[in-house]
């Protein structure tokens, strides 16, 4: 099935967020503001995002066995978008998917972003079955599933919490299922991570974006946006049961791994 083009959906504003100086206490946050602006800015600020995405539909043939569901005999796969923000993940396995083939349920913290996702979604893919839920991941009880998506996500959580919310997800996932685990990370090596910063800007400078809005977005993102490295990702993997796990895609300093269940 090919990708619809969202027709209902307002029109994507531009990301002008951090264009005039700000408040340097400001925190960002997924408000209505972001919302609006939020694929731009994905999108010029997250190197391989749409990269990343394309491959998730390829992923989930591989992995989704079917499942028997309830007394109806209706066989699908259930697949978690955890923080879906506009549920672009979801958006994408939908479009590759007849809709008695997937159970998907997509749940993020903002109430902002889950009220325009369950438009999208519903507007663009009103036959699938598709849960959008507002709902803080930590708290959420996990069906059993055969894929998980941390699309950016597990990067918002306190390093306190993260530990846990994995352990969830292995619990939840069946054998032969995956997790997806896309973040930005920082080098250890100071001087790795100095050049991959510098890199990283010059990437957002290529996208349009002045200096006052890389250090705004900067400080705003300071104590939000909590980077781990890669390897400290691979070794909480190991810690929570994942046996075996993967970087499959790298682009700078942002990665994504499959973790196999
Ligand atoms: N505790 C939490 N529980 C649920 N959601 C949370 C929590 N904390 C933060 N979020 C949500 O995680 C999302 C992170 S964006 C994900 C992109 C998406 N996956 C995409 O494929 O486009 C990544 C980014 O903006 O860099 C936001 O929508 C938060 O509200
Ligand atoms: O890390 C950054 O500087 C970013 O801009 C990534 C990002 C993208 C979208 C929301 C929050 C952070």
């Amino acid at each position: 099935m090919s990708q619809p083009t969202p027709d209902t959906a307002p029109a994507i504003q531009h990301d002008t967020l951090f264009t005039t100086p700000l408040d340097k206490a400001a925190r960002f946050s997924f408000d209505e503001q972001v919302v609006a602006c939020f694929p731009d800015m994905i999108r010029r600020s997250v190197p391989g995002y749409g990269q990343v995405l394309a491959m998730l539909p390829i992923f989930a043939r591989r992995h989704c066995k079917y499942r028997q569901q309830g007394d109806s005999g209706q066989r699908v796969s259930r697949i978690y978008d955890l923080g879906c923000s506009l549920g672009a993940a979801s958006m994408t396995l939908a479009g590759e998917f007849d809709p008695q083939d997937l159970q998907i349920k997509a749940i993020d913290i903002s109430p902002a972003m889950t009220s325009e996702a369950t438009t999208l979604l519903s507007d663009n893919y009103p036959e699938h079955d598709i849960e959008v839920i507002t709902a803080d991941i930590r708290d959420v009880e996990l069906e059993p599933c055969d894929m998980v998506i941390l699309n950016l996500t597990l990067q918002f959580l306190p390093a306190a919490d993260r530990v846990a919310v994995l352990e969830k997800i292995y619990a939840a996932l069946s054998e032969g299922g995956i997790l997806v685990l896309t973040e930005k990370t920082h080098a250890f090596d100071e001087q790795y991570d100095a050049w991959l910063v510098e890199r990283y800007y010059d990437f957002k400078r290529a996208n349009g974006y002045t200096e006052m809005e890389i250090s705004g977005k900067r400080n705003a993102l300071e104590n939000v946006l909590i980077t781990d490295t890669l390897d400290e990702h691979h070794a909480r993997l190991d810690q929570v049961g994942f046996k075996r796990h993967l970087t499959w895609f790298q682009f700078l300093n942002f990665v994504s791994i499959v973790a196999f269940k």
